[in-house]
This record gives C-alpha cells, structure tokens and sequence, in this order.
C-alpha cells in the first residue's frame, strides 16, 4: 500500500482484516513510529486499530514493494510522480498494480494509471483502478459500501475484488478502466464546483440541476476520449459523482464552498489539512479538452474562479444561462 493518508488507511483496514498481510509506505517517519508502537495512524482515521501481525508500516518505499504481489497506488494524485519516481524502473515488473486515486499527473495531464504504465513499462492489462462511491471516513464506520474495479482484465480485476468483500464491502469487476478513471476525475471537480454554488447561496435546486448538467458534460467528454460503450447510470460513474458532490465528507465541495465564501484558493487550502483533487484535476481536464474542445461549461467555469482569480459570483452567473 503507497500512501498514508485517508484512503491508504481505510484500504488498508480492508485488505487486512480480510486476512492479506499488507506492506505500508507512508512518507512521514513519525506516522511509523507512531503505528508500530500504537497501532493507529495518528493523522488519518485515527480510530481504526491495526493488527501488526499483518500490517507492516515502513518509509522504505522500495522495500514494501519489492515483494508485494499487488501494489495499491494511493498517493493523492499532486505527490504520487514524486513517490514512484523513487522505485527503480523495474521495481513493479511481474506485479499487479491498483491505482485507488482519483486524479491526474499534475503538467502531464495524464492519468495516473497511462504515467505508470510508462514509467515501469507495464503492459494495460496488469493495472486496475479503485473507483466507486466510497468516503474512507464511513469505511472506518464500517457503513455498507460499493466498489468497482475497473481493469482492462476483468479476471484481474475479480481477483482484487475477491480480496477487498467483507460484511460491509461489495465489490464488482468492469472493464472501462480509461472510463471510470476519467470519470473519478471529473467527479471531482463537480463536486468543487457544488460547493461554489453552495457558498454563494445557491440551493438544492440548483445543485440538482448542476449534478445533471454534469452527467451531460462527463459524457460528452468521455464520448471525445474513449467512445466506448458505457453505462453512466452505473455506481462507478453516477453514483461517484452524486457521493461528492453531496456528502459532508466530500473535501472537494467543502473546499470549493470555502471559495464560493470568498476564502482565497491558497487560505482554503491551508485550513483543510486535505488534499481536495477537484483543485488539480481542474486544470488537467481544462486542458486537455484546449484539444477536444468539447462543450464544458461546469468544468470552464471551476477553471477561471481557481486558476484566472475570476470572481466565483460572476462565474456562477454566466453558467447559470448556460445550464439547462
Ligand atoms: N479519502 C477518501 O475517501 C477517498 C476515497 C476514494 C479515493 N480517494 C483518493 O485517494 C487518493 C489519496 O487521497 P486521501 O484521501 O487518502 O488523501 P488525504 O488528504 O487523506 O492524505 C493526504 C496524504 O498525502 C500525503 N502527502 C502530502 N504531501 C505529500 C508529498 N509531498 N508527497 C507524498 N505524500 C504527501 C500526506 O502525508 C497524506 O498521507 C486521492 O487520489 C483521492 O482522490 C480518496
């Protein structure tokens, strides 16, 4: 498991209460210390107590990989070039690879399972990803959750599901890796831009109307990417989006509400002591689509409130006539 934060901590409960002995980089030496001697990761789900017989906490990323037979990437997606970049580049050859982050390569705009595949020279088919509506906050609950995983082999993918069920997940195996990355980006940045809306005292009206606008906008796009068949009624895909863009854990509406309150981008940051992707993925999705030039008026609107300092009242309202 690469990663210490929210989502590297709740997958890690998973995977080892289901009994697989789980080797764990997390970049602070403290938080190590800390595990080994308390069991809990002090700065994240810090209630969720765990079994040392099979969780190896370390800051030695090379080490937890080198005999992993899966390597869970979860990293948010601004630091995760920095933290592979410190792995050989056969450091993952032979290894099955999950990302769980929900994001792209910042200056690369690429997805972070395309910039694996290249760094480590992988082939598609031994990579998946962690998509679904699920906060790691009511996995630590134990609350009843769904997950897909997503691998261009499905088989592959099943194996992984295999070892994340329990009580309280569901898990199911698709093929749309590039459709259900893209989408966990995406959704990101919706749900930023609901908590905009909602900081500048736009209702549940409205936010209805943006969330289905933002289906429209998420197909179009993905449409112009991959133009596979896909259903975007589905949990990976709608059921993500809608999680965000309502949940009280969602920190990427929280943040965009704290914009939409008139907080600067930098203060909102500095407050939230989480990485709120929808920030970055904004940029990377405004940007690839200079090309695609598909009709993104959510996605262009996030983009000149966080990146061209455009007042978000002014920007909500020329979106506004531009929703249906
Ligand atoms: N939290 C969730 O519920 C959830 C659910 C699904 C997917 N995800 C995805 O999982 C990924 C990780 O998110 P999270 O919620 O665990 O993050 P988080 O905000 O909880 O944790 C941030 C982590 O980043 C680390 N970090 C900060 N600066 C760093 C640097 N320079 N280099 C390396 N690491 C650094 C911190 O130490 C911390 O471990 C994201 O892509 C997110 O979208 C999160």
């Amino acid at each position: 498991m690469l990663g210490g934060g929210s989502w590297a901590t709740a997958l890690t409960k998973i995977l080892s209460e289901n009994g697989a002995r789980v080797s764990w980089w997390l970049r602070g030496k403290d938080d190590v210390q800390h595990l080994r001697t308390t069991r809990h990761n002090p700065r994240y789900l810090s209630s969720v107590a765990f079994d040392l017989t099979r969780v190896f906490p370390s800051t030695d990323i090379a080490e937890v990989v080198k005999d992993a037979e899966w390597v869970v990437l979860a990293v948010p997606a601004a630091f995760v070039k920095e933290a592979l970049d410190k792995l050989d580049r056969d450091a993952l050859k032979g290894k099955r690879i999950i990302s769980a982050i929900k994001g792209m390569i910042p200056g690369r705009n690429e997805l972070v399972t395309d910039y694996a595949m290249e760094r480590f020279r992988l082939k598609e088919g031994c990579m998946g990803v962690v998509a679904g509506p699920c906060h790691a906050e009511e996995v630590a609950l134990e609350k009843q959750s769904y997950l897909t995983i997503g691998s261009p082999d499905v088989a592959l993918a099943e194996q992984f599901c295999q070892l994340l069920r329990n009580r309280y997940v569901r898990a199911h195996a698709a093929a749309d890796l590039d459709g259900i990355e893209y989408c966990a980006v995406m959704k990101n940045i919706i749900a930023l831009t609901c908590g905009i809306a909602h900081g500048l005292g736009y209702g549940d009206n409205f936010q209805a109307v943006l969330v289905s606008n933002a289906v429209q906008e998420i197909r179009r796009f993905l449409h112009a990417l991959s133009p596979e068949p896909r259903d975007l009624s589905a949990s990976a895909y709608l059921g993500d989006l809608l999680v965000t863009a309502y949940s009280q854990f969602s920190r990427n509406r929280t943040f965009g509400s704290m914009v939409g309150r008139g907080y600067s981008v930098k203060s909102a940051q500095l407050e939230m002591n989480m990485i709120a992707e929808g920030y970055y993925a904004v940029k990377s999705i405004y940007e690839l689509n200079r090309e695609l030039k598909v009709t993104m008026p959510i996605t262009s609107a996030a983009y000149h409130v966080l990146y061209e300092k455009i007042a978000p009242v002014v920007e909500l309202e020329i979106l506004k006539e531009k929703l249906r």
